[in-house]
């Protein structure tokens, strides 16, 4: 059977990147698309927003919901320090099978765990599953309709606390307008946007930070 895109990405990973060196990994990825085909990973443009966001918060637990192929889950653990955790949630089994493999060939499996299923189930279970008590930085990179819903649980379950950093993927295109709705006008957030353009194409889109005030 013909290999599907994210299995040519990991080959392509595994063909033109340095086992265990997770710079490699993302310039492999960034140069696959730029040469081959477009995929949905936040690239290397949003990828660095998403680089300062989390040096600033540097945070001891992160959640991101939307794994894909495990590019931006490669990007935050090569930056995090050691005894950090990212947990991250993908829908798709074949997907999370290959990002679980790609952050094994970057060395960063250790600070990862990519958990598969729905945003919903896994957030419902992260407190008595997962041992977690609040979560330090969120990026969230799922299904555009499961923003607001999931960061409404997430409040209501209490695992966001004061300071939490969420990112938003995508706040313009494909676009999350009744989150960002939501957050911009809540007296619960702080909130930030950064202007960027949809990965590897010209269209624009951003990032949206918003700081819970507890
Ligand atoms: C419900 C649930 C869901 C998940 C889950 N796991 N993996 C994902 C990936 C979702 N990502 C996207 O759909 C996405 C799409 C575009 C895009 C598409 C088409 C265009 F024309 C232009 C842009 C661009 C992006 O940057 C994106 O991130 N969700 C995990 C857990 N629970
Ligand atoms: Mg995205």
């Amino acid at each position: 059977s013909s290999r599907s895109k994210e299995q040519r990405i990991l080959d392509f990973v595994l063909k033109h990147a340095v086992p265990g060196d997770p710079t490699s990994v993302l310039n492999a990825i960034d140069k696959y698309f730029s040469q081959q085909e477009w995929a949905m990973n936040v690239g290397d443009e949003k990828g660095l927003i998403l680089d300062r966001v989390l040096q600033e918060a540097s945070p001891s637990l992160v959640l991101e919901l939307g794994t894909y192929c495990g590019y931006s889950a490669v990007r935050m653990a090569r930056l995090l320090k050691q005894g950090t955790q990212i947990l991250t949630v993908e829908f798709n089994r074949d997907n999370a099978d290959i990002a679980h493999q790609i952050l094994q060939f970057a060395g960063v499996k250790d600070k990862v765990q990519v958990l598969e299923g729905s945003s919903e189930e896994v957030i419902r279970q992260l407190q008595k599953k997962h041992a977690v008590d609040t979560v330090d930085f969120i990026f969230i990179d799922h299904w555009k309709d499961r923003y607001l819903p999931d960061t409404k649980l997430m409040e209501e379950l209490g695992l966001l606390r004061k300071g939490t950093v969420i990112l938003a993927d995508n706040v313009i295109f494909p676009g999350a307008p009744d989150y960002l709705q939501y957050v911009r006008s809540s007296p619960k957030y702080d909130c930030t946007y950064y202007p960027s353009h949809l990965e590897y194409l010209d269209a624009e889109d951003g990032l949206e930070k918003a700081v819970y005030k507890g």
